[in-house]
């Protein structure tokens, strides 16, 4: 019998609880600015305005929500201990029980953007308090396990879910976890990129084990995250499809 992931992480929050950004004394690189009006510049573009925050370790100039769903079993929690820590969990699987989260604080083209990342649990009689965290995520990174067909079918489920329990502008990305896996594989490359093509979402196999594009997957939402909320004439628009395909690293593998 497996033990159960606990949920009880400290300063866990309600569902609905905003994200204040905290700046401060950490006004790091000269691009960093204060205009008459007291508000935050980096490199010519306005901070949105944000209370700061008074009693984290951890100064950040924009925060952001970040959900982890799919299937139980196919690596969420890997995955988060993976960017969090640079670890993995090997041996016996510990299913999580309801909801819990993780921050990680960014740098983003010397803006510092937190991610509160919460980790879901995916078994089917948890989803009703997953359900009450979706409307104020920003992010969503949807997985599948490249072994396991069976996770990948119930992808247009888990799609029809966001959609319906989700902000309408939430940005979702799909991850064909376990991709070092290649003796187990069941689904093929070519069939995550066909269906995240179908739903218009960008893609990218990861591996919570080997660590393969799990940062790039974070620092990607982070990226499209703080392109939005920073939106400058000046600057070239962010194209998050564009910014995966060309830091995405294949796993040069592709059997089923
Ligand atoms: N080979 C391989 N195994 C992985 C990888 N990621 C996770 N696993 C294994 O898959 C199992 C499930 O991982 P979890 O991260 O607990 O899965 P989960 O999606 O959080 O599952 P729930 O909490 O039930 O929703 C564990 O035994 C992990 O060691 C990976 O990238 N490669």
């Amino acid at each position: 019998m497996s033990r159960k992931k606990t949920l009880k992480s400290k300063g866990q929050t309600s569902p609905s609880t905003t994200l204040p950004a905290g700046r401060g004394k950490e006004q790091e690189g000269k691009s960093r600015k204060i205009n008459s009006s007291g508000q935050a510049l980096i490199n010519g573009v306005i901070l949105p305005n944000r209370p700061s925050l008074s009693n984290s370790s951890e100064f950040y100039d924009l925060a952001f929500k970040v959900m982890l769903v799919g299937d139980s079993g196919v690596g969420k929690t890997c995955l988060l201990v993976r960017f969090k820590d640079g670890a993995f969990l090997a041996g016996s699987f510990i299913s999580t029980v309801g909801i819990d989260f993780r921050n990680k604080v960014l740098n983003v083209d010397d803006v510092k953007v937190k991610l509160q990342i919460w980790d879901t649990a995916g078994q089917e009689r948890f989803r009703s308090v997953t359900h009450a965290y979706y409307r104020d995520a920003h992010a969503l990174l949807l997985l599948y396990d490249v072994t396991n067909k069976t996770s990948f079918d119930n992808i247009q489920a888990w799609l029809t879910e966001i959609h319906e329990y989700a902000t309408q502008d939430v940005v979702i990305m799909l991850l064909g976890n376990k991709a070092d896996a290649t003796q187990e594989r069941a689904v093929k490359k070519e069939a995550g990129e066909k269906l995240a093509k179908e739903y218009g979402v960008p893609f990218m196999e990861t591996s919570a084990k080997t660590g393969l594009n799990v940062e790039l997957a974070f620092m990607a939402i982070a990226k499209e995250l703080k392109h939005r909320s920073m939106k400058s004439p000046n600057h070239p628009k962010f194209k998050l499809h564009d910014y995966v395909n060309s830091e995405m690293k294949g796993t040069g593998c592709c059997r089923s």
